[in-house]
């Protein structure tokens, strides 16, 4: 029986920037993509990875060896494509099944135009990327019929050292939505799959520096009615919707470039509207209220990230995707440290001391990942419920 397959595919090089090369399998979209080159530890999961707006820009390795045994689906998603420049993985199974199954790993890459590479030592390259931090890098997927010359690998180191590094970059206003929209969708349940939530009790203003879709389903199903709105939109805007509630999502790029993103909070932030912020959201309130950021060596990407909560000594499993991180010796008087990791000990939660407004860098809402740290949505329902 055949166990991979390995040989049913055309060839693919990846390429560093620093001039590492691997020869695998296209098993994606033909042709280049470059990015920066980053490692998810996550053991399933992989469709709300490749559309988790975050990505944009970066291409994920996955560690964990066999990707796509149980294919794709049209609900677990959280945008409406992939957003991830590339995906490098070792072993696509022969067989994917699901009963929610659609369709195939390779048929979701290829009709999502996404170049993805298999059959490479994941964990050589893993290894690489610790030791030395992430670094842009090229997945070339070739044509049927097409082979690997070094020319072919000339042009895709030149292309991983030519592509933009991550520091600097403003991505959230590229992948943010242009319309406002509203937004009522509920939590998915086995047999039933998602709900709509028809008797909100809040109203909540969401900004989308690339929002994941299940960010909004936690909140909606937790009693409120969501504005969506664009990254861009001054703190006025918003005010004039007159929200119980301001939501910062998650979002790709280096939040620093984000200046109209982190005046807008700041002067939310001072109305004593309860405020929330994830990930992107986190890092732009730190920065609204005076802290710094930095642009991690790998970063943490994966669903299994111990963080502990400072206040009650609570440890949480937590899903994680970020390579910049809050300076902890930045924080001003009225930043409290809420949360830590206990991987490498940076800042995971943080506090106004003098406004209701908190936010955390790991992902609550998981997809995909482990639901400890769900509890922060109810903080966030409990502040606006007290105002
Ligand atoms: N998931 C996110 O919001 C990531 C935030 C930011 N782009 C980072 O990499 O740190």
């Amino acid at each position: 029986m055949l166990l991979s397959l390995k040989g049913a595919f055309p060839p693919a090089i990846l390429a560093l920037a620093d001039g590492t090369v691997f020869q695998g399998n296209s098993i994606g979209a033909t042709g280049a993509t470059t990015g920066e080159v980053v490692f998810n530890t996550s053991m399933s999961g992989y469709q709300e990875i490749l559309t988790d707006p975050s990505y944009c820009q970066q291409i994920v390795t996955l560690t964990y060896p066999h990707i796509g045994n149980y294919g794709v689906n049209t609900e677990d998603i959280e945008a409406d494509k992939i957003h991830a420049a590339g995906l490098i993985i070792k072993d696509l199974p022969l067989v994917a099944s699901n009963f929610r199954k659609t369709a195939t790993l390779n048929e979701y890459l290829v009709a999502g135009k996404t170049v993805a590479i298999a059959n490479i030592d994941t964990r050589k390259l893993t290894r690489h990327l610790r030791t030395h931090g992430a670094q842009n890098g090229c997945i070339l997927g070739l044509a049927e019929g097409e082979a690997v010359t070094q020319a072919l690998i000339d042009k895709a180191v030149a292309a991983a050292k030519a592509a933009p590094s991550m520091s600097g970059l403003d991505l959230a206003k590229v992948v943010s939505v242009r319309q406002t929209y509203e937004w009522n969708q509920t939590e998915w349940k086995l047999g039933a799959g998602y709900g709509v939530q028809i008797t909100p009790r809040f109203h909540v203003v969401a900004f989308d520096f690339g929002v994941k879709k299940n960010i909004l389903r936690m909140i909606a199903q937790r009693g409120a009615r969501i504005t969506v709105v664009p990254a861009q939109t001054p703190a006025a805007d918003v005010l004039k919707l007159k929200p119980d509630g301001i939501f910062l999502a998650n979002g790709p790029g280096d939040p620093e470039p984000c200046d109209y993103a982190i005046a807008a909070v700041k002067e939310l932030i001072e109305t004593g509207i309860p405020t929330f912020g994830i990930c992107l959201g986190h890092q732009i309130m730190a920065l609204a209220s005076g802290a710094r950021t930095f642009k991690m060596k790998f970063g943490h990407h994966g669903a299994n990230h111990p963080v502990k909560d400072l206040d009650n000594g609570r440890v949480s499993i937590t899903s994680q995707n970020h390579g910049f991180a809050v300076d902890e010796k930045s924080l001003p008087s009225n930043l409290r440290p809420t949360h830590i990791s206990l991987f490498d000990n940076t800042l995971q939660g943080l506090a106004r001391t003098d406004k209701p407004a908190f936010c955390f860098q790991g992902h609550p809402e998981a997809s995909p990942g482990p639901h400890d740290i769900g509890y922060l949505f109810d903080r966030f329902t409990a502040l606006m419920e007290k105002k």
